[in-house]
């Protein structure tokens, strides 16, 4: 048995195993990663997140993200700016800003003097496919909001991929709001065949909205970086948020702040804290 090195970080309670996969032998497709995720007799996470060497000369870094259920996923944001703390602190970069290859695209972290990380997001898409999102009719393609039949309820959901997929739906009150019970109806819903992330979402000025998410393959979270990127870009695209000054989003965990222009390939950017928690080992093969 050989001991695996791992670092415990998070942004905003959104928490992490953060594992050095350069310097060390990881093997994802055998790794417990579900057990390790466990609170009770495991490290105890929402995302393993995997450093890797880059697969392009363009890129510094690859970064894969695995969810609490062992699922691979595409994008991590606020997992983006612990991994930039951690290539940095580890000495496995002095670069400030670097790019990083995901599954969902490349991210551009920025690790400001402040000690937060500002992450160029990249695009938002909308269409049904990108999401994806299986539409009902040609009519319902062309919207970014959608209706969705959960039993005997009808609900509003406007689709956005941050790289992963988001469902953002405009809530009175995040407090009162069902999140766990529509959560895992709309995160399971047979209109997304990839599952999806459920924001909800209270509007409590044009620049300051409260967000909770249900994240797909883990559970309500703390917080999720993505899930307020999509959240502000749903905002800005249904004309209920403004897009000239950043948007103060309000999670469980924390603030984040998201600024995009709703224009075409404009980029989402996203600025916040990291938090490093320990250093740890476990058996591993
Ligand atoms: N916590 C994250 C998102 C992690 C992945 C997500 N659960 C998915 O399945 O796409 C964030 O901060 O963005």
């Amino acid at each position: 048995m050989t001991k695996l090195k791992f670092t415990k970080m998070h942004g905003l309670g959104n928490d992490f195993m953060v594992i050095d996969g350069i310097n060390q032998k990881f093997d994802s497709t055998t790794a417990p990663i579900a057990a390790w995720a466990q609170r009770h007799t495991g490290v105890g996470f929402d995302q393993l997140l995997l450093i890797e060497a880059p697969q392009t000369a363009k890129a510094d870094f690859r970064y894969r993200i695995f969810n609490a259920d062992g699922s691979e996923v595409e994008q991590c944001g606020n997992g983006a700016r612990c991994f930039a703390r951690f290539v940095y602190d580890k000495g496995l970069t002095n670069k400030q800003q670097i790019v990083v290859e995901t599954a969902g695209g490349v991210i551009v972290p920025h690790l400001n003097d402040d000690g937060t990380v500002t992450v160029d997001m990249g695009v938002p898409l909308f269409a049904p496919e990108q999401i994806p999102f299986a539409a009902i009719d040609e009519d319902d393609a062309q919207r970014i909001s959608h209706q969705l039949v959960i039993g005997n309820d009808t609900v509003d959901v406007t689709c956005i991929n941050m790289g992963n997929p988001h469902a953002v739906m405009v809530v009175e009150d995040i407090d009162r709001a069902p999140v766990h019970r529509l959560g895992a109806a709309i995160e399971n819903h047979r209109q997304f065949p990839q599952r999806v992330n459920v924001g909800f979402m209270q509007i409590l000025s044009p620049y300051q909205i409260r967000l909770r998410v249900f994240e797909r393959g883990v559970g309500e979270t703390q917080a999720c970086g993505t899930g307020a990127c999509a959240a502000a870009v749903a905002g800005i695209s249904l004309g209920v948020l403004a897009d000239d000054k950043p948007v103060q989003v309000s999670l469980p965990g924390g603030l984040l702040s998201i600024s995009w222009q709703q224009q075409p390939d404009a980029h989402v950017w996203m600025t916040g804290p990291v938090q490093t928690v320990f250093e740890g080992e476990i058996d591993y093969l």
